[in-house]
């Protein structure tokens, strides 16, 4: 089941748990606006060319897409991604997870997410530089610090947000709010680099609280070494988890004893991957979801998680660090098996609330430190999964869908207060 397939299904579960209105339901579905940047050759309404010289006077033509999904509690938000596989289907998918994400985390924010379909790696930086100012160009009067705000994503990082930055300040003048994520030096957060890793970490400690356990020795597989899965490797380590297996587009390691975390994290920023590193044995990247563990963490792409692999899923509890890693079908089969998951919408939203909180600091013109960055996003995350417990408790369901019906619930109160059938 595609991403966007499998996110409207748990949506409708969830609007049924609710009883939610069929009219309501219908408005909460259909993004609000969908922003197609195509290449020249295409010719539908929403065409934009996004095309760059390559640095061999060559020029590149690449197709981008804005989806805002919607924006009842707030201004929408979410990641820009830069990889081969972004598709119009998967951002969509990705805004409406926005939505529910901001909602359970009870940010003031709607959903978006934008991507565009290029592989980072093979494009010089000032490739990447005109690839992004020309994006930027495209849908500058689409976002805005009041309407739709930017932030990283797979592949995209601080300096993309800074290029937005930019290339949005020639049209609008200097506005530090309209992206998060960005480089401390132009206005971005403490801590904001960190967050998801963190928010993961949180929300792992609250899950095995729950069930009468702490992170000390147990022993943790994360698929993916980026932003989010070396965070949360590093963090999660300093507390006493035993991180035994990682991996990520190079490869794969594993070590019984536990992966020597700090020189893992030396070693791959030296040599672009976690391929070859000394402290561990190389394994099959493709079997690193099925390796013996006590919590897999899946930190890279979606549907990872698929009826292919669930049964052979040794780890007691998943958690989505990823978005949408596990597919329905998956999803099924790991209850089944008494696994428990701990959802995207939930387990990654520690990276948009920080985001949330580089937007206040932005607006007030004032900087927290990052004790306090931490400690609050300690209180939401929390707070979240308290929240989620108990939607869980009232509908008699598993966490996605106590999540999804916090979201829901939330996202349709506010639509309803508007006035929507006005
Ligand atoms: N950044 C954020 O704040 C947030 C991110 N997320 C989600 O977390 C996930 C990771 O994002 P992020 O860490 O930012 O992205 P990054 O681009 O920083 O890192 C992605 C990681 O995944 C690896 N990877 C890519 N393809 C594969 C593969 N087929 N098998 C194994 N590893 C692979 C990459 O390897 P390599 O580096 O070698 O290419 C890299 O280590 C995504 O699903 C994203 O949507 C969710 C919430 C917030
Ligand atoms: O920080 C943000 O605004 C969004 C991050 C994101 O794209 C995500 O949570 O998936």
């Amino acid at each position: 089941m595609n991403a966007l397939a499998a996110t409207n299904r748990n949506f409708r579960l969830a609007s049924r748990l609710l009883g939610l209105d069929s009219k309501l339901e219908k408005s909460l579905l259909i993004p609000f606006r969908e922003i197609k940047a195509k290449t020249f050759f295409f010719s539908s309404f929403f065409q934009v060319e996004c095309t760059i010289p390559k640095d061999d006077g060559s020029l590149a033509t690449f197709v981008g897409f804005r989806v805002q999904h919607d924006n009842a509690r707030g201004p929408m938000k979410g990641g820009i991604r830069y990889h081969p596989e972004v598709e119009p289907d998967e951002v969509n998918a990705l805004a409406q997870l926005m939505t529910w994400k901001t909602a359970v985390a009870n940010i003031p924010y709607g959903g978006a997410k934008g991507g565009i379909g290029c592989d980072p790696a093979k494009l010089s930086v000032s490739e990447l530089e005109r690839l992004t100012r020309v994006f930027t160009q495209k849908i500058h009067d689409l976002i805005g610090v009041q309407t739709d705000v930017p932030a990283p994503d797979m592949g995209t990082g601080p300096q993309t947000m800074a290029w937005i930055l930019d290339e949005y300040s020639k049209f609008h003048g200097h506005s530090p709010a309209v992206v998060t994520g960005k480089p401390i030096e132009l206005g971005g957060s403490l801590g904001r680099d960190a967050a998801t890793g963190r928010g993961v970490l949180f929300a792992t400690e609250a899950l095995l609280k729950e069930h009468g356990m702490s992170l000390s020795g147990q022993r943790l597989v994360i698929q993916g070494f980026g932003n989010v899965g070396s965070w949360a490797a590093k963090l999660i380590s300093e507390k006493g988890g035993k991180v035994v297996a990682v991996s990520d587009i190079t490869g794969a390691i594993k070590n019984s004893n536990g992966l020597d975390i700090p020189s893992l994290l030396k070693y791959s920023e030296q040599h672009q991957g976690v391929k070859g590193f000394h402290g561990g044995e190389a394994i099959d990247p493709n079997s690193i979801l099925v390796e013996d563990c006590d919590v897999l963490v899946p930190a890279a792409l979606g549907g990872v998680i698929n009826r292919e692999n669930a049964n052979e899923i040794k780890a007691k509890f998943v958690v989505e660090a990823a978005n949408h890693p596990t597919d329905p079908e998956a999803d099924e089969i790991l209850k089944k098996k008494g696994v428990v998951i701990l959802p995207d919408i939930f387990a990654n939203s520690g990276g948009v609330t920080v985001s949330y909180f580089e937007w206040v600091q932005n607006i007030q013109g004032f900087m927290w430190d990052e004790e306090k960055v931490n400690n609050e996003l300690k209180t939401y995350m929390t707070k979240g999964f308290k929240d989620v417990k108990e939607m869980c408790k009232t509908h008699n369901c598993d966490l996605r869908m106590g999540a999804f019906t916090l979201a829901v619930n939330r996202v349709a109160r506010a639509t309803t207060l508007r006035g929507w059938e006005a």
